[in-house]
């Protein structure tokens, strides 16, 4: 199974809007890519298209070498956290994923293996709606990891985590790539990509504008906030006034 995420020339409008404009990376596989951007630069958009949820004018988007909607057991080729809040809540974290598990042709045991990767065994019979964002995200995550996908895309995952939730899902992500995972995330915290990602996909404008390593971007300046602000200075459309 190939691990890794293919756009080309991704182009979509919604309405007047550009929100992709000829969108292309590759992500590959042993490290973790980090997807950034300012605020309506294309990342989601570019995800959900990856996924099937949106649909594309004109380019192409792989998975794992194959369009999404041909694979036939999706979470065993890749694993998607894009709307935490995603979830039923009268049902509880358990039931959640057994029920995405069984879909998918997994078993209760791959269902409890990821509640103790992501730290919920604990609370996982409490109903997802009393969930904190941190353990939603917590438990979005291992809705993701169910199928043990080589390809894992993650959106904003580390938001609403407390500082030992961030130390954790580092360490997760790295090894998580260390297996030989390609792993996309996207995220504004620059200071949390920098530890862990090796290579960043930066867009603006629904296109790529830089597609390097962090540590050539960081050789060069002082730090990926700061080389990330120089890139994207004439791609933001969204800035807050003055104080
Ligand atoms: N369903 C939609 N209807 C209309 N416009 C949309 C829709 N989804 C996205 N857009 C627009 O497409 C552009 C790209 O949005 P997208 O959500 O992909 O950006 P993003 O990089 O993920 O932003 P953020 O960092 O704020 O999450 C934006 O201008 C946004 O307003």
């Amino acid at each position: 199974m190939q691990a890794t995420i293919e756009v080309k020339d991704l182009r979509k409008r919604f309405g007047s809007t550009v929100a992709l404009d000829g969108m292309t990376f590759t992500v590959r596989p042993g490290r973790v890519t980090g997807f950034v951007g300012p605020n309506g630069a294309g990342k989601s958009t570019t995800m959900r298209v990856v996924l099937g949820l949106d649909a594309a004018e004109s380019g192409s988007a792989l998975v794992a070498g194959r369009v999404y909607r041909t694979l036939r057991s999706p979470y065993r080729h890749v694993g998607a956290l894009l709307d935490a809040g995603a979830v039923q809540p009268s049902r509880s974290a358990r039931h959640h994923l057994l029920w995405q598990a069984h879909s998918q042709g997994l078993g209760a045991r791959r269902v409890d293996e990821v509640l103790d990767l992501v730290g919920l065994r604990q609370a996982a019979r409490r109903r997802a709606g009393e969930y904190s964002l941190g353990m939603r995200q917590r438990l979005g995550l291992a809705a993701a990891l169910l199928g043990d996908p080589p390809v894992l895309m993650l959106d904003e995952p580390f938001n609403g985590l407390d500082p030992e939730g961030m130390v954790w899902i580092r360490g997760l992500l790295r090894s998580l790539a260390a297996e030989g995972r390609a792993v996309l995330v996207s995220s504004h915290l620059m200071s949390e990509l920098q530890d862990v990602a090796g290579h960043v996909v930066v867009v603006g404008r629904g296109r790529v504008v830089a597609d390097t390593g962090v540590a050539d971007l960081i050789g060069r300046h002082t730090t990926l906030e700061e080389a990330y602000l120089e890139l994207t200075r004439d791609a933001v459309e969204f800035r807050g006034g003055p104080r």
